[in-house]
């Protein structure tokens, strides 16, 4: 038997009215979250992610549709209900901190323990563990403005964590800090989820973070959910241009349809390109965008005849990890990386190919 999901949001809209109209932030959404499951919700701004995830806090009152927190129905527009935030078990870190500044380190931790009834000789020693947990215990005393902003956020995680409730809710926690602090609390973060089960709906515009972090990433678009599964699912296989396109970087073209089998053959102006990755509908004449990832184009071997195509190398740059390479051809530029270094032929133009398993078509439009 499976676990009742942690969080259920069903067909669920938000529609905010000002006077210059009205926008629809989210457009019937629906989605479970099962217990100790990392979900990110990823997408560009304006898609209606903060949205969503103010909706499941009690922040922001949806306008129909359901929210249920561990079986319990903290939100029904049928049935008229709606939990406030604090009554609904769950825990908030912002990109803010939203620390108390004028309460010691310990004393901010304390705070939702007491306010949920606890004797102050209780909730000491369960901050002070918060604190050890996310590698903060010598800093109880010091107060929120001696600290760095990635030792404050750990404050913020400790204060999230410690009130036990099994659902923390992320706002663009990491992206005021700079890199490293960001890639260090992102495994600190991952730790401690796995350390104590917690499950976690994560806000971010960052395709690197959905993809570290994640367990399932839903890919947002205009107040819908464009794709939900495993962030491998969503990189390797998208189900439409806008996500292949938000998540990963993809060359893209238009292409018309010739034939339709076991592969798709389309016709481009980077000549014809053979695809495996095509949905079931496809017909001869259609119109399609083809997407190529920068990454699975490789310089053709001698013999090589899958997908090549021919272009005039026209800059290399190293990028530490990988090597960007730009190639002029009729149909336009092409971008590929590599790990290697790559040599253009006597006459200035470089070969590449491409796995027909690693082509992706779409139907115009999707
Ligand atoms: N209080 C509000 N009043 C009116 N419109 C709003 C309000 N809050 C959000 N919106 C609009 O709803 C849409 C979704 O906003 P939301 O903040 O959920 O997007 P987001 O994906 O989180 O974007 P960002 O990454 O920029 O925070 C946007 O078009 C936004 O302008």
């Amino acid at each position: 038997m499976t676990a009742a999901p942690r969080v259920s949001v069903r067909n669920l809209t938000k529609v905010y009215r000002t006077r210059r109209g009205s926008h629809v932030a989210l457009d019937n959404v629906s989605l479970d979250i099962d217990p100790a499951e990392f979900v990110v919700l990823l997408g560009p701004s304006g898609c209606g992610k903060t949205t969503l995830l103010r909706c499941i806090a009690g922040l922001e009152e949806p306008d129909s549709g359901e929210i249920l927190i561990d079986g319990k129905v903290v939100f029904s527009s049928r049935d008229g209900i709606y939990v406030p935030p604090e009554k609904r078990n769950l825990s908030m870190v912002f990109q803010s901190y939203a620390l108390w500044p004028h309460l010691s380190v310990l004393e901010n931790v304390i705070y939702p323990i007491r306010n949920s009834g606890k004797s102050q000789r209780e909730a000491a020693p369960l901050a002070q563990e918060a604190l050890e947990k996310v590698g903060l215990g010598k800093f109880s005393a010091a107060y929120p403005g001696q600290l760095s902003g990635g030792q404050q956020q750990r404050v913020a995680l400790a204060r999230a964590i410690v009130s036990g409730d099994g659902l923390v809710l992320f706002d663009e926690p990491l992206s005021n800090l700079d890199a490293k602090v960001r890639e260090r609390l992102r495994l600190e973060l991952l730790s401690l989820q796995t350390q104590i089960g917690f499950a976690a709906v994560y806000v971010t515009h960052d395709q690197v973070e959905a993809l570290a972090l994640a367990d399932r990433i839903a890919v947002m678009d205009v107040g819908t959910v464009a794709q939900i599964g495993a962030p491998e699912q969503i990189y390797d296989h998208p189900a439409s241009r806008y996500v292949a396109d938000f998540v990963g970087s993809a060359n893209e073209l238009e292409g018309i349809v010739l034939s339709v089998g076991a592969k798709l053959l389309v016709k481009t102006a980077f000549g014809e390109i053979e695809s495996a990755n095509f949905p079931a509908s496809m017909s001869v004449g259609q119109k399609v965008a083809v997407m190529i990832r920068p990454e699975h184009c490789n310089v053709a071997a001698l013999g090589e005849s899958e997908n090549l195509i021919t272009g005039r190398l026209t800059r290399s740059l190293y990028l530490g990890a990988v090597r960007q390479h730009f190639l002029e051809t009729d149909g336009g530029e092409l971008l590929i990386t590599t790990q290697a270094p790559v040599t253009a032929d006597s006459d200035g133009t470089l070969t590449v190919t491409c796995a027909s398993h690693r082509v992706h078509v779409f139907a115009q439009g999707a």
